[in-house]
This record gives structure tokens, sequence and C-alpha cells, in this order.
């Protein structure tokens, strides 16, 4: 069996790449980064350690890749052949694939060949119905009927916590061995098959989508913005503080009653689901950069996102969000130059104050309590910031 996966990242290799090749894919990779394409067919096998288990090395072989830049004809053939494509690129490059991508599944179509199951496999809600606007709106501009015939488009759920270091000058990707990959089953080209092996599979991906971006990402969120803020370099060490483990588990809490009531996940479950979290956050050999995990601020700020979702939903159900909104306002003081969007929210700040700033980034309104309980944190923030 054959997969193309865009994006040879952290996660591209060290989470679908490795559970495609346990599930018998050969995989050809679509990277950007000419190193890792290079490192990758010179021996068409690539390491990814394992951090639980003292950073034990797993080979993932029968792998190849190619350069979207210099190689086009050759993805568009290997998408004519492939038994699954997937990607993992970031919800905001998947409209820079979608032109090669159309192309391939174009090619697919002329040449006669069945459906083919497609996801995007981003921290981002229904990142493969993103996938398919993009495909719909590139210049390639493929349509309604073509995705319909040509392919089987399910949203993902991912959750799995993949680091990098450097060896030899390329990244090699670092993981967790606790993971979670929830597919939208009715959306699969043959809905009672099951491609990936290690996925569950689910028709409801709403409560699967946002018990991983509202519970897990909000408390990863908060450990990190508030972490910086408290003058800590990970999210271990950020934890390791109890002002930060309560506010960071109080952003998951403050979620999970939103779910209970909105999809009637048990409250003891959702408890379990905190305690296993946070085990793995501050899992001792793990040294997760706070800037890794607070990357992105204006993704991370936008409406549905891990913070503001979650904490418009308690307010419209009468909830607390303290905890959530501490988050948000700690969020709007997230500094870091290599981050193009932690840049972009410091000059909006520095311009038009922070409460421009609030509605601008996340969408509430300034006559709204959520507001002013954002308002009045980010406030008392000011003073703690190291
Ligand atoms: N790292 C993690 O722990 C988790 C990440 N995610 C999600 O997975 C996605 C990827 O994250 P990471 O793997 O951490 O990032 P990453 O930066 O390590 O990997 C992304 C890869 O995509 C490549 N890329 C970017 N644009 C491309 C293009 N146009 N064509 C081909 N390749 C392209 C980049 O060069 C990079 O190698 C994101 O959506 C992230 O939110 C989800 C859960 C956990
Ligand atoms: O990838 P994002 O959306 O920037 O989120 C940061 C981190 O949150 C997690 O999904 C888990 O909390 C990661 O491991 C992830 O990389």
């Amino acid at each position: 069996m054959k997969a193309v996966h865009f994006g040879a990242g952290n996660i591209g290799r060290g989470f679908i790449g490795e559970l495609l090749h346990d599930s018998g894919f050969e995989i050809t990779f679509v990277e950007v980064g000419q190193e890792i394409v290079d490192r990758i067919n010179a021996t068409h096998t690539y390491d990814l350690y394992i951090i639980n288990r003292n950073y034990e090395k797993k080979t993932i072989d029968k792998v190849k890749a190619y350069s979207p830049i210099t190689q086009e004809k050759e993805i568009i053939a290997a998408i004519v052949e492939a038994d699954i494509i997937t990607t993992s690129v970031w919800a905001d490059n998947l409209p820079k694939i979608a032109n090669t991508m159309a192309r391939g599944l174009k090619a697919r179509l002329a040449a006669g060949k069945s459906r083919v199951n497609i996801m995007a496999c981003e921290n981002a809600f229904f990142a493969t119905n993103i996938l398919k606007k993009a495909l719909l709106n590139c210049t390639e501009g493929m349509t309604e009927d073509e995705m319909t015939k040509i392919g089987g488009f399910a949203n993902v759920s991912v959750d799995r916590i993949a680091l990098h270091s450097i060896k030899d000058g390329v990244s090699v990707p670092e993981i967790d061995e606790a993971f979670e990959l929830v597919i939208e089953k009715n959306k699969l080209v043959d809905p009672s098959a099951e491609p990936i092996k290690g996925a569950d599979y689910a028709d409801n991906l709403d409560m699967y989508l946002e018990r991983k971006l509202y519970m897990v990402n909000s408390g990863h969120a908060a450990s990190a913005y508030l972490g910086q803020l408290y003058g800590c370099a990970t999210v271990q060490e950020a934890l390791a503080n109890p002002v930060i483990l309560e506010e960071a588990v109080g952003t998951m809490k403050e979620a999970a009653k939103v779910l209970v009531k909105k999809f009637g996940f048990k409250e003891a479950d959702l408890q379990y689901f905190i305690d296993k979290n946070i085990k793995r956050f501050t899992f001792p050999a793990l040294k997760d950069e706070v800037l890794r995990v607070g990357r992105a601020p204006i993704r991370k700020l936008a409406e549905q996102d891990r913070l503001v979702g979650p904490a418009k939903q308690a307010e419209a159900y009468g909830y607390e969000y303290k905890h959530l909104a501490k988050a948000i306002a700690a969020a709007f003081l997230f500094v870091n130059l290599d981050d193009d969007q932690a840049i972009e929210v410091q000059d909006f700040v520095k311009q038009n104050g922070i409460e421009k700033a609030i509605t601008h980034y996340t969408n509430i309104q300034a006559d709204t309590e959520l507001f002013k309980v954002i308002l009045s944190n980010y406030n008392n923030l000011l003073h703690v910031k190291k």
C-alpha cells in the first residue's frame, strides 16, 4: 500500500508517518525543506525517538521524499498511485499545497483510479474541510463533483506531543508514547475499513475535536503563556509552579464543564482525562519549550480555537471562565522574536492598545463580561511579566 504525506516535520514523520508505516504503507513525503528530503532519500529510512522509553530509537523504512518546488511531476504520479493521502503542514499552509494536490487528484480521475482517503492532520477544527475549500479555491480549482468522485475527505483529531532535536544538521522527531488519532469514519471511502492501525474511528468527530483542542490544548497553551510570564523556559518548569498548574488545570476544568453539558461526557471521565494529560505534559524526560507550545498566538487566539472557543461557550452556558480568560490575557503578552504571529500581536497592541487587540484577534466584543475579565487580567499580568 502506498501513502503520500505532505509535511515531513515532527508530526509528519513522528506521528502520522509512524502509524502509516506500522499499518503497512510505503510513504512518499512531500516536503519543502530540502535537507529533510535529502536525508530521507539518502537511506529511504528515518529514525524517530520515543521520549518515554528513554529515547529508544525506532527506524521507519520504505520511505522517500519529494520537493514540491522541483518535483511536482513525481508528486502527481505518486498521488495517482496512492492508497491514502495525508498532511501535517499547518492549517494555514493547506492553500499552499492545494494546487499540487488538485493536479494529482485530477490526474488520478483522468487515469480512472479509485477514490482515495484524504485527511489533513492539523491542530484545527475540521482541517480536512479547510483543505477541501483550498482545493476548490486554488487556481487549479477542483469542483465539488470531482472531489466527491476521487476522494473520501475525512476530518481527524490529532493528539501526540511530537518534538525534535537536531542530529547531523537535520531535525529528527522525538515523540511521546501516548497518542490519539480520531478519524471521521463516515467520510472514509469505505467506512467499514480502518486504513490506519492504532487510530480510533468515530462518526461524531466534534466531541473528540473539542475534547482535544479545548482540553488538551487549552491547558497546554495556558502553561506556555503563563509560564513565559513567570520566566519559565519549558512547560515542565511552568507546571512545577503550583500557581500555573492551578491555572492550567482550571482552563481544562472550565472546558470540561462545557463538554459535559454539550456532548454528555461523564465528569469523572474528563477528570481522568485532565489528570492523564497533566502527567503527559510533566513527564520528567520531556523538555517542551513554552516557545513551541505557545507558537502562532494569532491562530491560538482565534474565535474557535483552544482558549476563546471554550471561554465563549462557557460564557454562553453561564459557567465560569476565569482561568480561560487569564490564559487569553497571557497570550496577548507572549513574546517570541522568531514567531511572526507573536511579533504581529505585540505590534498591534503597541499601536492600537489592548482593547482593540482583544476584539481584533478573538472577536470578543467590548460590551461583554468576558472581554472585561480578559482586560483586567491583562492589566494584572503586566505586573507579573519577568
Ligand atoms: N508537534 C506536535 O506535537 C503537534 C502538532 N500538531 C499539528 O501538526 C501540524 C504540523 O506540526 P509540526 O509537525 O509540529 O510542525 P513542523 O513544522 O515540524 O512540520 C511541518 C512541516 O511541513 C512542512 N511544510 C510547510 N509547508 C509546506 C508545503 N507547502 N509543502 C510541503 N511541506 C510543507 C515544513 O517544512 C515542516 O517540515 C500542525 O498543524 C500542528 O498544529 C498536532 C498535534 C501535535
Ligand atoms: O501545534 P500547535 O497547535 O501549535 O499546538 C502546540 C502543541 O499542542 C499539542 O497539540 C498538544 O497539546 C502539541 O503537542 C502541539 O504541538
